[in-house]
């Protein structure tokens, strides 16, 4: 198995996998190994000699049953499961790259959550564009799944959608640990189109956090987000009870309430009056709710979806509004029904 991007979620993922492994062997089952690549030779150095990844986790010994490889065709040598932790923006590039590396049957895990501009495409479907033949054996995991808090162990629980319930199953296989447990899901749009708005949303509540607001203004901006996500799914072909399960409910409630959120931490220096440029030029990891926004916002134009929160998020992070414009923004809309009479 080789994973794809030696970053915060792949070094952790990898990390899974490999305990994974472990505890399959331990328990009279089959091992598997477990290859991470990153693009920076001098990471990769650094984790042969020392298991650490220290630009992440400084403090964090990864398992010995875990290899590292510099070159990424090496790595996807004989994979029969290629894992892509490569931020949304970059993976086509990268995937195209590798394309034919990647063995013909090998199953593609795709973790990053967002969508690609310019297209408005899912990763799983930039994955089947890239890499022809691989819809039928793509899969998505996403859920709460805050790599800090994994690292350390911490239990939590994730989705592993796909078409085929064969490859879900085999994915949840390759990472069900003592501390992290897969469901698996027939819903891929609904999986995706969750973990990618969420981060949009969580863009939204760190402004209010950064505003100095409380508890119900940001209660409020998860709930109303919840509803406009699923408004989205749902026109995508995604499924209801997805977005009250781990990917949907689930990490939206992680990602808003956590200060290890990037999103959240990129919407709160918003909120303090930084703009956009100022504050992507101070993340040093990935938040792709700033990158994804825009792209969410044509998708459900073009689909008839209303999502203001999207749009408010949109207008702050192009300057065309304050964050404290965002607010009558959204207060001041027609009123409308939660919960619809029937007459
Ligand atoms: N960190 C988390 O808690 C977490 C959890 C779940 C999902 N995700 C998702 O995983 C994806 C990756 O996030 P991350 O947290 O690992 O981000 P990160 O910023 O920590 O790391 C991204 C990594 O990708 C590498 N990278 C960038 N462009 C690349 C390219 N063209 N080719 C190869 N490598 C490239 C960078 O060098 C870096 O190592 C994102 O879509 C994110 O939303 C993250
Ligand atoms: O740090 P964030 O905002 O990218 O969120 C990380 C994960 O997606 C949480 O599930």
């Amino acid at each position: 198995m080789a994973v794809l991007g030696a970053g915060s979620w792949g070094t952790v993922f990898a990390k899974i996998a490999a305990d994974a492994a472990a505890r399959s062997e331990r328990e009279g089952g089959a091992g598997w190994s477990v290859t991470l690549w990153g693009r920076d030779p001098k990471v990769i150095e650094h984790l042969r000699a020392t298991g650490v990844n220290d630009r992440y986790f400084p403090t964090v010994r990864l398992p010995a049953n875990l290899g590292y490889e510099a070159d990424a065709r090496r790595a996807l040598e004989g994979a029969d499961v290629v894992v892509l932790a490569i931020p949304a923006q970059a993976l086509r590039e990268q995937l195209t790259a590798l394309a034919d590396a990647v063995p013909a049957d090998a199953v593609l895990v795709s973790l990053a959550k967002g969508l690609e501009r310019g297209t408005g495409l899912r990763m799983s479907e930039v994955i089947a564009q890239a890499i022809p033949g691989a819809a039928g054996r793509t899969a998505v995991v996403s859920g709460p799944n805050l790599a800090r808090e994994i690292i350390q162990e911490q239990p939590t629980a994730s989705v592993v959608a796909a078409a085929s319930a064969e490859v879900a199953g085999k994915v949840s296989r390759i990472c069900a640990t003592d501390y992290f447990r897969p469901y698996t899901s027939a819903d891929v749009v609904g999986v995706e189109i969750g973990g990618l708005v969420k981060n949009v949303i969580a863009l939204c509540v760190g402004m209010c956090e950064g505003r100095d607001l409380g508890d119900n203004s940001k209660a409020s901006i998860m709930t109303r987000g919840l509803a406009e996500t699923s408004r989205l799914a749902l026109a995508l072909g995604g499924r209801h009870e997805t977005m009250a399960g781990l990917a949907g409910m689930g990490d939206l409630v992680a990602t808003c309430s956590s200060p290890l959120s990037r999103n959240h931490t990129a919407g709160r220096l918003l909120g303090t009056g930084l703009s956009e440029a100022e504050v992507s030029a101070r993340m040093t990891q990935t938040a792709e709710g700033i990158k994804s926004a825009p792209v969410v916002l044509e998708l459900a134009r073009e689909h008839g979806v209303e999502m203001p929160i999207v749009e408010g998020v949109v207008a702050v992070l192009s300057g065309a509004v304050s964050v404290d414009q965002l607010q009558p923004m959204l207060l001041r809309r027609k009123l409308k029904a939660e919960t619809p009479h029937v007459s």
